[in-house]
């Protein structure tokens, strides 16, 4: 690690208890007074950074946080949609004095992301977009998997979301870390899981990603089967000016089975070399 791991840190917003963890790594202004705002993707919590931070506390500060449902972040009673995931990163720039960030956004955290973008563009410096769509799914494969999780729990879908997650050869040389992530999957609040799914199976953000005017690169994984290349290429087209990069040999968790490629991408784009 390059920076100092902070404590634990907790804030109750919307009702709901967020983890979170603020890692100021500048002792100058030489880095830009850059801060990075990570937002992860479903069925896991923001472990799934730790290579990316450690490479990107270069470039800037960095928070991390558990969305509603995960982690160690609380789950809310009743269901909640995309912009209740929105107001809860809001509330933790808010409440961190984060007045300007860069949003990096995976999967449904790519989805939050391009609300927080679209309603705030002057808060966003800019948004980096990973394996997401404006769509993610549609509504009967979101209601098989809620079905399943209900009525059968995590293990009779955890094998499957493993090979949409992972690239191929990364599970031939990385079976342990592969467990381990399944463990963080099938760890995941069931309630929080289906509340997710729930909110990602009714969510449409073509007319967000539309309005969207701040600058955007999406990228995506060559092997990744849940947003492929030709979904996330539907979503550059709906951004002005969206960057569009392919990581290749990953699926669809580049910063866990890529995380050197994700960086180099993030550094080219935000030193406006992509
Ligand atoms: O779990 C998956 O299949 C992949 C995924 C879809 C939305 C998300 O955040 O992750």
């Amino acid at each position: 690690m390059t920076y100092q791991q902070t404590q634990m840190t907790f804030l109750k917003v919307n009702g709901l208890v967020l983890h979170y963890q603020h890692i100021r790594t500048r002792s100058n202004s030489q880095r830009g007074n850059r801060t990075f705002l990570f937002i992860n993707s479903l069925g896991t919590d923001f472990r799934i950074w730790t290579d990316v931070v450690d490479i990107l506390t270069e470039f800037g500060d960095i928070v991390l946080f558990d969305k509603r449902g995960h982690g160690l972040s609380s789950t809310a009673p009743s269901q909640s949609t995309l912009d209740d995931f929105a107001d809860d990163a809001e509330a933790l720039l808010n409440h961190l004095s984060i007045s300007k960030c860069i949003a990096i956004g995976l999967s449904v955290g790519g989805m939050i992301a391009q609300i927080l973008a679209c309603r705030r563009p002057s808060k966003f410096e800019k948004l980096i977009l990973c394996d997401t769509c404006h769509k993610i799914g549609n509504v009967q494969i979101w209601n098989d998997r809620i079905k399943a999780v209900k009525g059968h729990g995590f293990s009779s879908i955890s094998g499957s979301v493993m090979q949409r997650w992972f690239s191929e050869s990364f599970h031939k040389t990385n079976p342990e870390t592969v467990a381990g992530y399944r463990n963080m999957l099938e760890r995941t609040s069931k309630s929080g899981y289906i509340q997710t799914c729930e909110a990602i199976r009714d969510a449409n953000l073509a007319e967000v990603a539309r309005q969207i005017k701040v600058a955007t690169l999406c990228v995506v994984g060559s092997e990744d089967k849940s947003t492929t290349p030709d979904d996330v290429k539907s979503l550059v087209e709906l951004i002005r000016g969206a960057k569009f990069q392919v990581i290749e040999g990953s699926a669809h968790i580049p910063c866990v089975d890529n995380p050197y490629k994700l960086s180099r991408a993030i550094i080219d784009f935000i030193n406006d070399k992509l």
